[in-house]
């Protein structure tokens, strides 16, 4: 039993996989701002996450997107320093951010980076993910968050999505928009990470999963099971989710 509102679209291989969630982003990107003026773009890290963004980066489509009305944003991060390569920002920057700066159009102040340690507050993970909550809340209109018109997230094996790992505690909090994650279970330990409370501010979700080894977690998150279990059960749009899977992550549904 999916959720109403829940879509699952199988593609055969990773690359397609990639490709086709690179177009579907870049046509949501032209209605955002085509409806709204701007398009607010959360972004995740990740195997298929890297690669539907490098896809973004080659698709001819590219063009198609006014990249001066795009605000991007990442739904967790690992707490390290700038330019690490184990940051999923770094991994955006080699993959997209770089040739959109170079091209026309990005403009850094809608980039929205996640704390690194060599930012204004060192190594306090804590100061760092309420600098960044109050940045989500500057464009929230009222709210803790913008409205994410797409809101991307890949999952790991254990079902988890952004930095809320199965029954960890950083999974309760509701109390902001932005937690410090510590004693992650997938290296490297400190993470910030989005609370499902900032997640649901969008409204598409677009869950991304790609290889055998997700597909159990996948088959758990499509039947919107224990979200203590397998967070990925807990995430949802606004508006729609959509569950972008090549074949060997489908092989349980
Ligand atoms: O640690 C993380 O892992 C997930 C999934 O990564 P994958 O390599 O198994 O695709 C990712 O979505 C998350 O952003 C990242 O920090």
């Amino acid at each position: 039993m999916t959720r109403p509102g829940t879509l699952v679209v199988r593609h055969p291989s990773p690359d397609l996989l990639a490709s086709a969630t690179a177009g579907r982003l870049l046509a949501a990107i032209a209605d955002a701002q085509a409806a709204r003026g701007v398009a607010h773009v959360s972004l995740t890290g990740g195997t298929i996450g890297g690669k539907t963004l490098a896809a973004v980066a080659s698709s001819p489509a590219r063009d198609a997107v006014d990249w001066g009305r795009v605000h991007f944003w990442w739904s967790d991060e690992r707490f390290l320093p700038t330019g690490d390569p184990e940051r999923n920002a770094t991994q955006a920057q080699e993959a997209l951010l770089t040739a959109l700066q170079e091209g026309p159009g990005l403009d850094l102040a809608t980039v929205h980076y996640p704390p690194a340690t060599d930012g204004p507050d060192g190594d306090d993970l804590d100061t760092a993910a309420a600098r960044y909550a109050a940045e989500l809340l500057r464009f929230g209109a009222g709210a803790e968050a913008p409205e994410f018109d797409v809101l991307l997230l890949g999952m790991g094996p254990d079902g988890h999505v952004a930095s809320l790992f199965p029954h960890h505690p950083g999974l309760g909090r509701d109390d902001s928009s932005v937690v410090g994650v510590r004693e992650s279970p997938k290296p490297p330990p400190l993470r910030v990470s989005f609370t499902f409370g900032a997640i649901a501010r969008a409204r598409e979700v677009w869950l991304v999963a790609s290889g055998a080894e997700k597909a159990a977690a996948v088959a758990r998150g499509v039947a919107a099971g224990d979200v203590a279990q397998t967070p990925a059960a807990g995430v949802a749009g606004t508006e729609r989710t959509l569950w972008l899977v090549d074949e060997a992550a489908a092989a349980d549904l």
